[in-house]
């Protein structure tokens, strides 16, 4: 994710700065990586500092850019972990940082992202105005209210795409197992998922008259519907697969 976020950067002439990671390429200049946090220079005094790093990993990755926090804003994409954990992970090592957490999500990496934000209240305007414009050099923000509706955004957008993913895996199997060719079942399993989405996008119709519009009346749209919405169908198993990954986000916290 952090790389994802990087090239969205990176596009948008966002400079200068510095990415601390052990697998990446180098950028064009003025941006620069280091390796370790030795690499960076001592002079850098970032406005912000993203952390990028599994939540597991937050402490340790705190502690490692401690020297840059002075002055610094701390902008958080990491699942679960709170602004209070993370300021004091910052005050342990010597800056008291504020922070703003975002989630976005997967298509960040095309730009196409959608990205909650939540900051501390005590967050001042000018910082609130630049967390969100490095959050849309990378797709759509939607600020939350309240930190605790972030495990939701989490659950439902952070996580969503692996779930359009799973529904095209699943099309792509279904027509393999009942005969067809699998590099046809591929093709009309991403297609069909891909084009809907660009429907999606391209129109201001909402999603459930988008589904009707496709839906003629006793044909084969509405055979299948008839099966995916019984209460105990897609609805039940998608609130259910939501609440667990809303759950995980608030384990993730502690
Ligand atoms: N994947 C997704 O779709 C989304 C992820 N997120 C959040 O983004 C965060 C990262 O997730 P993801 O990108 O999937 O994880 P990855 O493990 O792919 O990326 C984390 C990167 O951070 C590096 N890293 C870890 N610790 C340090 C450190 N102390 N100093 C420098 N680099 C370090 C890792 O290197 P190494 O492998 O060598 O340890 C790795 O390259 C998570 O907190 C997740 O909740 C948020 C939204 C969506
Ligand atoms: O699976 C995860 O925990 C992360 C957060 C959202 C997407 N990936």
């Amino acid at each position: 994710m952090g790389g994802a976020l990087w090239s969205g950067w990176e596009r948008s002439d966002i400079a200068p700065s510095v990415i601390l990671d052990r697998h990446c390429a180098s950028p064009a200049p003025p941006h620069r990586v280091a390796r370790t946090p030795e690499e960076i220079p001592a002079g850098f005094r970032p406005e912000f500092v993203v952390l990028a790093v599994k939540p597991g990993g937050a402490e340790q990755a705190v502690a490692a850019v401690a020297p840059w926090l002075e002055g610094a804003t701390l902008l958080s994409v990491m699942a679960g972990r709170r602004c209070g954990g993370l300021r004091a992970a910052a005050r342990a090592a010597g800056h008291d940082a504020p922070v703003i957490r975002a989630m976005p999500n997967m298509p960040s990496s095309i730009g196409r992202g959608v990205t909650g934000v939540y900051a501390e209240p005590e967050i001042g305007l000018v910082r609130t105005m630049q967390a969100e414009a490095l959050m849309r050099a990378v797709g759509q923000v939607a600020w939350v209210e309240r930190e605790e509706q972030l495990d939701l955004v989490t659950a439902l957008s952070g996580s969503g795409p692996a779930y359009v993913y799973l529904l095209a895996e699943l099309l792509e199997q279904i027509g393999v197992t009942h005969g067809l060719p699998p590099d046809t079942a591929r093709l009309l399993a991403r297609g069909t998922v891909a084009g809907a989405g660009a429907v999606l996008d391209a129109s201001a119709t909402d999603a459930a008259t988008l589904r009707r519009n496709v839906t003629s009346p006793n044909g084969t749209t509405a055979a299948a519907l008839n099966v995916l919405m019984q209460p105990d169908a897609w609805p039940d198993s998608l609130a259910r697969a939501i609440a667990a990954a809303t759950a995980r986000a608030a384990e993730l916290a502690r």
